[in-house]
């Protein structure tokens, strides 16, 4: 795909303030783009300098090649529209008269709409569900509507780069999926090029094909969504505790922000390990931290995502060298956290040579009198890569009273039963 637009170390100030410092990335043909970051990094000025409305003071951004400061503003606006963050008119125009004025740049001087400027305007009030407002002036509207005769203004456009600034923030959730669905869908179909500011990292996440994270006028990373929102990223750049798990069906990654004060300072006697590894314990180990439970985990190989979480909870790991197979002290070392907890939980771990001491330490754990708790709800010979060994494992824990569960609130809704029994005892 040919680039379409890109951004060429681009610095912007406001005064002497500077807000955009060197940034640099290019967008291909067709891509969907969603610009992201905290407030005040600077998204809506570099959207603001990549649509003309702002001179950069150094750097260019160039469309199809074409440095956009040299485009005269008839021609841009056939190719690039925006819908802004303040969608305000301030003259009391009738819905269709708005959508109208985004065949501006088709309307010869001295000349009235055609017959196809109406046909274009009426198409675009129909694909943003706008029609029925057709009449009634726009300063009457709700916000959501507002927004969505904004966006009908500018596909009246007809652009092949569609910038947004912020346009779900005043709409329900209902009307927030229905433009982002839209929006897909004239990238899909129309190849409409995309860059929309956006602060719900999980619609950004589930919709765009790339993100922007900006971060005090950097880009802080650019990639894929599996590539920017990271435990790490977004704890780093928004400064705020969060839980990056994959979103069911789209295997997305989904972000839960954990305020600190979630997280309770004074902690229940009851101590869970979890077996975990590979992302599979990630959810539960939040969840076990934010109800109190003194929480630890292995083994777990380091910089693994179960281990980032554990890390950034403070929970006690028991870990091994990256992509190491498990070593005899680790799996000791893992035993002996074990005699000291309450409850065991195996999540839902592929099992290969390399791990085959976690299923060993959960068959010890049971053997042992401990309440061991099984994710069970992926079929297990989906997940076994021990030509049985593992199988057999699996099968001995739960013959020994291994309890199986099938997500992570079976675990916590058992472990709750647990704890309240100890509590009468
Ligand atoms: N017209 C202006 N004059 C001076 N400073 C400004 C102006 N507009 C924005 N700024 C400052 O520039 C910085 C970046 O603002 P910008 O609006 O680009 O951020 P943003 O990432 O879009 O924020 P938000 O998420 O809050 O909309 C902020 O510190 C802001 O206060």
């Amino acid at each position: 795909m040919a680039i379409k637009l890109a951004v060429d170390n681009l610095s912007y100030k406001y005064d002497q303030l500077k807000i955009l410092d060197k940034v640099n990335f290019a967008i291909k043909e067709g891509e969907f783009i969603g610009l992201i970051g905290p407030n005040g990094s600077g998204k809506s000025t570099l959207l603001k300098n990549v649509n003309s409305i702002l001179k950069p003071d150094d750097g260019k951004v160039y469309l199809d090649n074409f440095d956009l400061q040299e485009l005269r503003k008839k021609k841009l606006a056939k190719k690039l529209a925006v819908v802004p963050q303040n969608t305000n008119v301030s003259f009391d125009f009738t819905v269709k008269e708005v959508v109208l004025m985004g065949r501006a740049p088709y309307i010869g001087r001295f000349k009235g709409e055609t017959e196809e400027d109406y046909m274009i305007a009426k198409e675009a009030m129909k694909l943003t569900n706008t029609l029925q407002l057709a009449d009634r002036p726009i300063n009457q509207l709700s916000g959501g509507e507002r927004q969505r005769v904004i966006i009908a203004r500018s596909l009246a456009q007809e652009p092949e780069v569609l910038l947004l600034d912020e346009p779900t923030s005043n709409l329900d959730i209902n009307y927030q999926l229905e433009i982002m669905n839209l929006l897909k869908e004239l990238n899909r179909k129309q190849e409409l090029t995309i860059l929309i500011v956006i602060h719900d990292l999980n619609l950004a996440s589930e919709y765009c094909d790339k993100l922007l994270l900006l971060n005090e006028g950097n880009i802080y990373k650019f990639g894929t969504p599996e590539e920017v929102i990271t435990t790490e990223n977004i704890e780093k750049v928004y400064g705020s505790k969060v839980i990056v798990k994959k979103h069911y069906p789209s295997n997305k990654p989904y972000v839960t922000i954990l305020e600190n004060n979630y997280i309770p300072t004074e902690k229940l006697d009851h101590k869970v390990h979890v077996i975990c590894g590979g992302g599979t314990g990630r959810e539960l180990i939040g969840d076990l931290v934010e109800q109190g439970y003194q929480v630890s985990c292995g083994v777990v190989n380091e910089h693994d995502s179960d281990w980032e979480v554990a890390k950034s909870f403070d929970v006690e790991i028991i870990d091994e060298e990256p992509f190491a197979a498990i070593s005899q002290d680790s799996y000791q070392a893992n035993l002996d956290r074990i005699k000291k907890v309450n409850t065991v939980v195996l999540t839902e771990i592929p099992f290969g040579s390399g791990n085959l001491l976690n299923l060993k330490a959960a068959l010890w754990a049971v053997e042992n009198d401990k309440k061991v708790i099984i994710i069970n709800q992926q079929k297990l010979s989906n997940r076994d890569y021990t030509g049985g060994k593992g199988k057999s494992l699996f099968k001995e824990i739960l013959k020994r009273g291994g309890i199986e569960v099938n997500d992570s609130y079976g675990v916590l809704d058992k472990i709750n039963q647990y704890k309240d029994i100890e509590g009468e005892e």
